[in-house]
């Protein structure tokens, strides 16, 4: 067993290589955050009607595009709330098309090593000051949500949904957990729709098995809202989707590939329907790639690809990424993990994607997903 032990609160980190491992931080209950940094009633209005938008789209019921938009990442919470009040007047002027949901990613997924996101290192310098990052975290996700704009994100620890899950619309579980049995049991107890990313290889099968063991019920070791480590019982989430991000194997949003995740979802008695990551593996992580993957994808909706309920866009105040450096100062709304597009190029892709929906809805000719 690993003893952790509370005297080892105050034990330095383990030596590297070691293989030890300490309690660093005891962190509030979820409950104990909550109590603190409240959803307001405006708040809980957003978070409830954006779920519900998110579902009717991915029902079929609203003929309307998801959009999820954002910055790879969030670093500082000036400049997401920044964004975010320039993203809701586009998502105003768009509505008639477009379901707009913000991306406030605090969590990062590394291929090796990096800065592991806002929530567990917030100074963005190694301090890991988690308690201080589900602070900042909740606090934004309050923030958005007054101003009325829902908001994504993707759940890495099985244990964050608890501090914040309550504020946000719509989440994805990420290419490099999607095969994970926990992640599954995790998302078939979400109150949000569920995006299941295929995997970094361009598995899409194992983002097809998520989703159908996400449907299922399932019990699981987690922790409970008051704190304690308990059983979990799940009743299974019917609002989970594929979301096709590109691969090893290259990009997997050309008609072929949408045809190809129909069909799968189809042997697998699963609605048709799915999501489309416009960067990772389909922009090979160029963001100005980005814009020409929407346009093709617009294409495609326009004509009447009914099976794309959603595209996703990595997005921020200025183009491009930074990287994260001692001593140097920021780039106020730039990304410092994945490069993202800027606002310009932003508000023009949503446009595009806007009169693509539009093409669609008034289309005379709508058929079924072609396979
Ligand atoms: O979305 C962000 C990144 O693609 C993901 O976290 C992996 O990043 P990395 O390959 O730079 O570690
Ligand atoms: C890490 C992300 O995506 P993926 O899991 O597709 O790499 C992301 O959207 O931030």
């Amino acid at each position: 067993m690993v003893n952790l032990r509370s005297e080892d609160v105050d034990q330095g980190p383990p030596a590297v290589g070691a293989g030890g491992t300490t309690v660093a931080e005891r962190l509030p209950a979820p409950t104990s955050l909550a109590e603190l940094l409240p959803v307001t009633d405006t708040a809980a209005a957003t978070v409830l009607a954006g779920r519900e938008a998110v579902r009717q789209v991915l029902d079929g019921v609203d003929e309307r595009l998801l959009v999820f938009v954002g910055p790879c990442s969030v670093h500082d919470v000036d400049s997401a709330l920044a964004y975010a009040k320039v993203l809701r007047g586009a998502a105003d002027e768009l509505a008639d098309d477009l379901v707009v949901v913000m991306r406030t990613y605090f969590e990062k997924p590394r291929t090796v090593l990096g800065w592991p996101g806002l929530l567990v290192d917030p100074g963005l310098d190694g301090g890991y000051a988690v308690e201080d990052g589900l602070r900042r975290a909740r606090a934004l996700l309050v923030e958005i949500s007054e101003l009325g704009l829902p908001t994504a994100c993707e759940w890495l620890s099985p244990i964050s949904p608890g501090y914040l899950g309550d504020l946000v619309s719509w989440a994805a579980i990420g290419a490099r957990t999607v095969e994970s049995q926990v992640h599954r049991q995790l998302a078939s107890g979400l109150p949000m729709p569920v995006g299941m990313k295929n995997g970094t290889s361009g598995s899409v099968q194992v983002a097809v098995d998520a989703v159908r063991s996400a449907a299922a019920s399932h019990a699981y070791l987690g922790v409970e809202d008051g704190g304690a480590v308990a059983v979990l019982r799940t009743s299974g989430n019917e609002h989970c989707h594929v979301v096709l991000r590109g691969g090893a194997d290259g990009p997997n949003y050309g008609a072929e590939h949408v045809h190809d995740v129909v069909r799968r979802l189809r042997a697998a008695g699963l609605p048709e329907r799915l999501v489309v990551d416009a960067s990772h593996g389909n922009s090979g992580k160029c963001h100005e790639r980005q814009r020409v993957v929407a346009e093709e994808l617009a294409e495609q909706i326009a004509e009447g690809q009914l099976a794309i309920r959603g595209v996703a866009l990595e997005s921020f105040l200025e183009p491009g990424r930074q990287d994260i450096a001692p001593g140097r100062a920021l780039t106020f709304g730039q990304s410092v993990t994945d490069a993202c597009m800027g606002w310009d190029v932003s508000v023009d892709v949503l446009r595009t994607l806007a009169e693509a929906a539009r093409a669609r809805r008034h289309s005379a000719d709508l058929v079924p997903a072609r396979v």
